[in-house]
């Protein structure tokens, strides 16, 4: 069995407190489960709103100030929360920032930047989730953020893209390490959403194409089956069904959620 049998289950979403993190809280406090969300200091006035919508709903919320790209503040975090809800079952390592540069003129900062932030922060998250978990007893569900770029680069997205195959590969070694413990490991591909991320990505790549604000989306939209910019609440239903004992025999997989734009 891979999910607790406690009444109320838990969960930590980082990166929620705007755009698909956020969605993915609100979901998962809607399906009932008590929810922590952490984010940036400078993200604080956003993330305690998440957190005061969710208590609304009669869930337990908790606002916690932490960036993933540092081993001492993810693992407080999770101790933080253990130790506010007594455990830890789900733990959704969302937050991620894009860069939109040609290879050739990629920096080794912005490249470190990149990676620090969407491979070495979902390391540590995994990390200090499983270490939870495993103390804890009775299984979990660690959820990480990858990308249809895990499977096929955009150009001018080289780093961002690479760092997201790092989460694809971490993926699918933890499912294989932590499965003897009743963990399973999976990660969401989302596509194009319309989220503050695809904002920055639309004006460099419209900038890179001569293309005029706003243009960029759309002409990258038009490769979408479904027919629409994809929603955080697309994403939210996905990890929804991942957080949940649903998808209990499911482990190490990377899957598109991306209303058609990658097949794999
Ligand atoms: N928007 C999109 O089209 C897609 C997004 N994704 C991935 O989904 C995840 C969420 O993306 P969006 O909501 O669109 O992005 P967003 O930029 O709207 O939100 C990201 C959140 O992560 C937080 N964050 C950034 N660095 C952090 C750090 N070091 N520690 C803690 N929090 C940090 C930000 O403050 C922000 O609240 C990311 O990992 C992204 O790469 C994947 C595929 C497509
Ligand atoms: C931001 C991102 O991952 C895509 C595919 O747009």
């Amino acid at each position: 069995m891979t999910s607790s049998s406690s009444a109320t289950r838990t969960a930590i979403v980082t990166g929620a407190a705007r755009g698909i993190g956020r969605g993915i809280a609100e979901r998962l406090a809607a399906d009932g489960l008590d929810v922590a969300v952490a984010d940036l200091p400078g993200m604080g006035e956003e993330l305690s709103e998440v957190a005061a919508g969710i208590e609304k709903t009669g869930r337990r919320a908790l606002a916690v100030h932490a960036d993933v790209t540092s081993k001492e503040q993810t693992d407080e975090l999770v101790e933080e929360v253990a130790g506010r809800f007594g455990r830890v079952d789900v733990y959704v390592a969302n937050a991620g920032i894009a860069r939109v540069t040609p290879l050739l003129e990629t920096g080794l900062d912005e490249f470190e930047q990149v990676m620090a932030v969407n491979l070495r922060g979902v390391f540590l998250s995994y990390q200090a989730a499983a270490r939870q978990m495993i103390a804890q007893g009775g299984g979990g569900k660690i959820i990480g953020a990858a990308s249809i770029v895990a499977y096929r680069p955009f150009a001018l997205l080289g780093a961002y893209s690479a760092s997201k195959w790092g989460v694809r590969g971490l993926t699918q070694a933890a499912a294989m390490e932590w499965a003897r413990h009743g963990i399973t490991v999976n990660a969401y591909c989302p596509g194009i959403v319309g989220t503050d991320m695809w904002d920055l990505i639309d004006e460099r790549l419209a900038e890179a194409e001569g293309l005029q604000k706003g243009r960029a989306i759309k002409k990258y939209a038009e490769a979408i089956a479904l027919g629409r910019v994809e929603e955080p609440a697309d994403v939210a239903s996905f990890v929804s069904y991942l957080a949940s004992p649903d998808s209990d025999y499911m482990t190490g997989q990377s899957v598109m959620i991306d209303g058609g734009i990658q097949f794999s």
